[in-house]
């Protein structure tokens, strides 16, 4: 695989679901022959390269944008920011919202450099500038959990998650936030996504009943992970 030939797979052909353990074990492989940057790199491409077509389906022009990305502490929220920062440099008007203390530092720092504005929703006054943000968003990129979350959304993510409005797009990565991905079950709050890009191949949650339902239309993009 060369980052050229990346190319992400539609949800009619999508490869045999995984556990998180069984993606963390070939992530490992992976790992030993490719830094953790230059996989976040291609997730990142990938995110950013739906979220292009998510806008020009809407009839929307990226420049003319307006992006807001929940960003947990993650990788997750890393590829999130990274694709942000992609998209701030297309002129997308982007603002990233970090949900906990510190979002990923090599994601903040490129965000930054990109030209993209950063907010901290764990303080009052963040939460209400990025309460303000998410109600005018055109679309969320949804980076607060992925393989390491765990189910139910959690404060302040939970509020920003419920001000989405509907005309927004929804773009999850890895997983819409607040599933249990190894598992159908519903049991907390959640994201409902339009469109979920994930990452070598799809958890359970993505195609199991009735998680699968928050997960819309399925991206699995290849990062050079080659299953085990
Ligand atoms: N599969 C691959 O080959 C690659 C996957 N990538 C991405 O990495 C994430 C997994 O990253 P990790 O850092 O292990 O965990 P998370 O980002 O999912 O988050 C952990 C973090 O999130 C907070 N959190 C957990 N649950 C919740 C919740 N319910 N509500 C709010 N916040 C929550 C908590 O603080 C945790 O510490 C994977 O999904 C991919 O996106 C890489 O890009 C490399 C290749
Ligand atoms: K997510």
């Amino acid at each position: 695989m060369t980052d050229d030939t990346e190319v992400p797979i539609p949800s009619a052909a999508l490869p045999a679901p995984l556990t998180i353990a069984q993606i963390k074990e070939a992530e490992l492989v992976a790992l030993s022959r490719a830094p953790e940057d230059v996989l976040m790199d291609r997730a990142a491409r990938a995110v950013a390269r739906v979220v292009r077509e998510e806008l020009v389906a809407a009839g929307q022009l990226v420049p003319n944008a307006h992006v807001v990305i929940l960003a947990g502490s993650g990788r997750n929220g890393g590829d999130a920011l990274l694709a942000g920062a992609l998209l701030a440099q297309d002129g997308a008007d982007v603002t990233a919202v970090e949900v906990s203390t510190s979002a990923h530092a090599r994601g903040k720092e490129l965000f930054d450099a990109a030209g993209g504005v950063l907010l901290n929703a764990i303080a009052e006054s963040g939460l209400r500038a990025a309460d303000a943000e998410v109600k005018t968003a055109d679309l969320v990129i949804d980076g607060i959990a992925g393989l390491g979350g765990t189910a139910g959304l959690r404060a302040p993510a939970d509020h920003l998650v419920s001000v989405i409005p509907s005309s927004a797009v929804i773009v999850s990565v890895d997983l819409p936030s607040g599933l249990d991905a190894d598992s159908g079950e519903v049991t907390g709050t959640h994201v409902t996504a339009n469109v979920t890009v994930a990452f070598t191949a799809p958890s359970w949650c993505l195609v199991t009943a009735p998680a699968s339902g928050a997960a819309g239309r399925i991206v699995v993009a290849d990062v050079g992970v080659d299953v085990v």
